[in-house]
């Protein structure tokens, strides 16, 4: 783990600074597009303050999270990479959008820079309505802390030394000091129950359970905050298939109840087709183009997109229809797929 990298799920919800709006949290499922354009932050949208002095309708609308125009750099001089360059994006309370774009392409420093642990060399951060750039100490601690993150490696996250319990309870310690060891074990017992495992869990270490439960571990740890953002970086490609679905299956029903705004990175379109409302394509650090998630997958504007969609098997009618008659297509235009 990286300096001032928080452990995952630590970050959980609670106490919001003092001033710092409050977006209600939208009906589950419904998205709220906050920028002129979906997915993509106004020029000049909500700056901090002015959800706070805004009308109630323009607090509840303001983006849980937003990037604008921000830009990352690692390394120096010759060796510098850019990892973003000019990036905007926002998140509505309670909607999802879907990161995607090829490896290297930005999406990990992105869901970082929204979670605080990278510093972006331009642009600016906002998170429930306040300049993430601006705010110091127990303030800063209290914002974050409305963030869960699930992240790809569970084995990673979790630490083999403590109990499953001790795993799921650390952000409470951390961020509920009030909170008697009763009440933690009843509300680690309440969130292992909402992420479909059993209690008798709690006393076991995360290495005895299996892939899917230490992820849905993960995920309890995320959630037990009850947070209004959840990060979840690519949390499904190190498990097998058959495990996936029920992760996904739990998020999304998670999701629906605690009406929970996620920032879904993921390389499957196939799963960011099902779950997030609009889609930002990544490519080489910058925005290649968004929008309503149906519509940028099914009609992408750039090649790049189109090379995205077609490299993955997307179980769905209306794309494989698309696809077998692009395919019909390029063989009556004399291609050469039907002697390959
Ligand atoms: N800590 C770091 N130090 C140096 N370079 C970094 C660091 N983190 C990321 N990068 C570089 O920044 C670029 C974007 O990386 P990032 O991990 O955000 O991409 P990604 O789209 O999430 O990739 P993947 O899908 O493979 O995880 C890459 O060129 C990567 O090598």
């Amino acid at each position: 783990m990286e300096p001032g990298a928080v452990r995952p799920g630590v970050a959980g919800p609670g106490a919001v600074g003092p001033g710092v709006a409050k977006p209600g949290l939208a009906k589950p499922g419904v998205a709220k597009p906050a920028g002129a354009e979906p997915g993509i932050a106004k020029p000049g949208g909500v700056e901090p303050g002015v959800a706070q002095s805004g009308s109630a309708r323009d607090i509840e609308d303001a983006p849980v999270v937003e990037l604008r125009d921000v830009s990352v750099r690692f390394g120096r001089a010759r060796r510098t990479v850019r990892a973003l360059q000019d990036v905007s994006l926002t998140v509505a309370p309670g909607e999802t959008v879907g990161l995607v774009g090829e490896s290297g392409s930005g999406k990990s420093t992105a869901a970082r820079v929204a979670l605080g642990l990278v510093a972006p060399a331009s642009g600016a951060v906002s998170l429930f309505g306040a300049d993430l750039g601006r705010v110091r100490g127990r303030r800063r601690r209290a914002l974050l802390s409305g963030v869960g993150v699930v992240l790809q490696d569970p084995v990673a996250s979790l630490d083999a030394r403590m109990s499953v319990g001790e795993c799921v309870a650390e952000p409470l310690r951390v961020h509920r000091r009030g909170m008697s060891a009763a009440e933690r074990r009843a509300r680690v017992a309440e969130v292992l129950e909402l992420v479909r495992l059993p209690a008798e869990l709690a006393g076991r270490g995360p290495r005895e359970l299996s892939g899917g439960q230490r992820q849905r571990v993960s995920l309890a740890r995320a959630l037990v905050l009850r947070p209004r953002l959840l990060v979840a970086d690519e949390p499904t490609s190190a498990l097998d298939v058959s495990v996936q679905r029920t992760v996904l299956d739990v998020i999304a029903e998670l999701q629906r109840d605690l009406g929970f705004a996620c920032l879904f990175v993921s390389h499957d379109l196939a799963v960011v087709q099902q779950f997030a409302q609009r889609v930002v394509v990544l490519r080489d650090g910058r925005v290649e183009e968004h929008g309503p998630t149906m519509t940028t997958l099914l009609r992408p504007r750039t090649e790049y997109t189109r090379r995205l969609v077609a490299a993955v098997p997307v179980p769905d009618p209306v794309v494989q229809r698309r696809r077998r008659g692009e395919r019909r297509a390029s063989l009556t235009a004399g291609g050469t797929e039907a002697t390959a």
